[in-house]
C-alpha cells in the first residue's frame, strides 16, 4: 500500500494499534525503494487521528463490507480520507460509527471479503477518476 499510494501521490495514514508490523525495519523490507518516496504519517491511536482529521475538515470514507453504499455510486471529493479496516478483522463499530459514509465494493454472494491492499487499490482508482486525481507523466495531475 505505500507502493500505491507512492506511484499514485496519494498519502498513507497508519493508525496505531497497526494490524500488522511496523517497524522501520519492516517497512523497509516491505516498502523497498517506493519508501523514499511515499508519504507515510502515524496516528498513534484511533482518537489522535480524528483529531487530526476534524482540524483538517477532511471526511471519512471508511470502506466495509458492512455497508448498502456501493463505491461506484458515491461522489468522491479530492480531500477524503479512505479508511481501510485490519486484514484479520475489518474496523471496529466505533470506527463505523465515526465514518461520514461506508461504502462496499460489491462482491458475489456469499463470499467474506477482498484483501486489503485489493481493496485499497479498486477504492483509489475511483476516487482519482472522479476527483481527476491520477497523476500525469509530467508530474501533473490528470
Ligand atoms: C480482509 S478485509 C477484513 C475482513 C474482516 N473479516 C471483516 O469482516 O471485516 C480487510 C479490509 O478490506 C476492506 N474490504 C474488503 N473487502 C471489501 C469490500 N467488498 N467492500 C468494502 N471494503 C472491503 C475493508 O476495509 C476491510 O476492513
Amino acid at each position: 500500500m505505500a507502493r500505491l499510494g507512492a506511484c499514485l501521490g496519494v498519502p498513507l495514514a497508519i493508525i496505531e494499534p497497526a494490524g500488522f508490523p511496523t517497524t522501520d525495519r519492516a517497512f523497509v523490507r516491505a516498502g523497498m525503494d517506493y519508501l523514499d518516496v511515499a508519504v507515510i504519517e502515524r496516528h498513534a491511536s484511533f482518537a489522535a487521528f480524528e483529531s487530526w482529521r476534524r482540524a483538517a475538515g477532511h471526511r471519512l470514507v471508511l470502506f466495509t463490507t458492512a455497508a448498502d453504499t456501493a463505491f461506484t455510486e458515491f461522489a468522491f471529493r479530492p480531500d477524503d480520507v479512505l479508511l481501510f479496516g485490519r486484514e484479520s478483522a475489518g474496523a471496529p463499530d466505533h470506527v463505523h460509527a465515526a465514518a461520514d459514509a461506508r461504502l462496499i465494493i460489491p462482491m458475489r454472494p456469499g463470499l467474506r471479503s477482498l484483501n486489503l491492499a485489493v481493496t485499497a487499490a479498486m477504492a483509489l482508482s475511483e476516487a482519482l477518476r472522479q476527483t481527476g486525481g491520477f497523476p500525469r507523466p509530467d508530474g501533473a495531475r490528470a
